[in-house]
């Protein structure tokens, strides 16, 4: 991959560079609870409006149909990125339509523009190739170069992370760079025992990955969202719990080549249950109870792991040599279901291993519970990104950047 160095060979001053950036961070309402995938692209938007580049960076924010919706806009994130670059960021409320060719037009050298939400155009993320091609063909009128910096998004075959290289001189970020150096080394030389922790809330992409992670890990911890398909599938009641009934089949398969194979399968003996689902922005105590995991009521919701479950998994990931960790153990955005994820967090600190934590809401979590960031291995951007890396995948967003 071609990296900024050589880009900047040939010059940059004067060059609209579009960066195509992951600021999907959390909000509640227009307030950024975590900045921490804008501070992680800052050193690149720095660099190039530094080197006199006319920087367009470019992202998405949440899931939206592929048409504006106003509690997507990257807005919010554009004041955010200003304040940390310390300059102003001229902020586009469309991506391809008049504001953006009007403020990219604008554009003096070494000044910075954010456009408005990618997926706000339902060509980002279709899966026409003819569609896809036409928005980078209208994306790729704002700039003379590509620079791939949106390592969360790399594994999502979408016009802005793999149509629109193709059609640009372009090169990977420093930060996609730096992700990549430290993944790599969890490919080629893991050290032993080596846990995987799974939560979090996007089960079907991610119990994609566990039949290959079943070739590497020693034990794999489930928890989060994840946890109710694998009780389920052990039989159990999971009442109203996020459930992905068409997965069960796969994970009765996992669990019983997870056996024959010597793979350790670590699921919750105990949860948290409420009826419905916690406001997460008034955070009110919502008086959760401890139930055994295989005694759940029908009418309430897993949405943390219980106290017996965080000691089980905190005695788990002791010993490992080597821990990746993606998705939070609960819905930690509410006090009431923050503990699990705390006690994995606490319980990677306290283990001699090298650890890795992977994915937007993760690496949150671990800030906004409290924990230094730099007390772990690594914090990637990147959840699914991150996973599907280690799967040994050809990531869309990585191979477009290839020359
Ligand atoms: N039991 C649960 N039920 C519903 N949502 C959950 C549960 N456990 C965790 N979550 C949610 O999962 C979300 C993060 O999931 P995900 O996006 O997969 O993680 P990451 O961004 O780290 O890859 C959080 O917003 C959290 O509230
Ligand atoms: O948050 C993200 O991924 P992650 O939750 O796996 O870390 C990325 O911004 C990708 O978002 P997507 O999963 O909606 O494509």
């Amino acid at each position: 991959m071609k990296t900024i160095d050589d880009l900047s060979k040939d010059g940059l001053a004067g060059k609209r560079v579009f960066v195509r950036a992951d600021l999907n961070v959390p909000l509640e309402g227009a307030t950024i609870t975590d900045d921490g995938r804008i501070r992680a692209v800052v050193p690149t938007i720095a660099r190039l409006a530094e080197a006199g580049a006319k920087v367009v960076v470019a992202s998405h924010l949440g899931r939206p149909k592929g048409a504006p919706e106003e509690r997507y806009s990257l807005a919010p994130v554009a004041s955010r990125l200003g304040e940390l670059l310390g300059k102003n960021v001229a902020f586009a409320n469309d991506t391809v339509g008049d504001s953006a060719k009007a403020t990219v037009a604008a554009l003096g050298d070494g000044e910075v523009t954010l456009l408005e939400n990618l997926r706000f155009n339902a060509g980002e993320t279709s899966k026409d190739d003819a569609e896809r091609a036409a928005f980078a063909d209208q994306l790729a009128t704002l700039a003379d170069v590509y620079v791939g910096d949106g390592f969360g998004a790399v594994h999502r075959k979408h016009a802005s992370v793999y149509d629109l290289p193709a059609r640009l001189p372009h090169a990977a970020g420093d930060l996609i760079a730096a992700e990549v150096a430290v993944l790599k080394k969890l490919t080629e030389d893991v050290k032993r025992p080596y846990a995987v922790v799974l939560g979090g809330a996007k089960v079907s992409d991610k119990l994609a990955v566990i039949d290959h992670l079943m070739e590497k890990a020693d034990r794999i911890l489930i928890g989060g969202g994840m946890a109710y398909t694998f009780l389920k599938a052990q039989g159990h009641e999971v009442g109203t719990s996020l459930l992905q009934e068409d997965q069960l089949p796969a994970v009765r398969e996992y669990l019983a080549r997870g056996e024959e194979r010597g793979v350790e399968f670590v699921l919750p003996v105990d949860v948290l249950v409420s009826t419905g689902f916690p406001d997460l922005e008034a955070k009110a105590p919502t008086h959760p109870q401890t139930v055994a995991a295989d005694a759940m009521p029908a009418d309430q919701g897993g949405l943390d792991i219980g106290p017996k479950t965080c000691k089980l998994y905190a005695s788990k990931l002791a010993d490992a040599a080597t821990v990746f960790w993606n998705g939070p153990m609960g819905v930690f955005e509410h006090p009431d279901y923050a503990d699990g994820t705390r006690a994995v967090a606490q319980a990677l600190l306290d283990s001699p291993a090298f650890s890795v934590v992977g994915g937007g809401d993760s690496a949150a979590a671990v800030r906004i519970l409290g924990f230094d960031e730099n007390a772990f291995g690594h914090i990637s951007t990147g959840g699914g990104a991150s996973l599907e890396y280690l799967e040994g995948k050809t990531l869309p967003g990585l191979a477009a950047l290839e020359d």
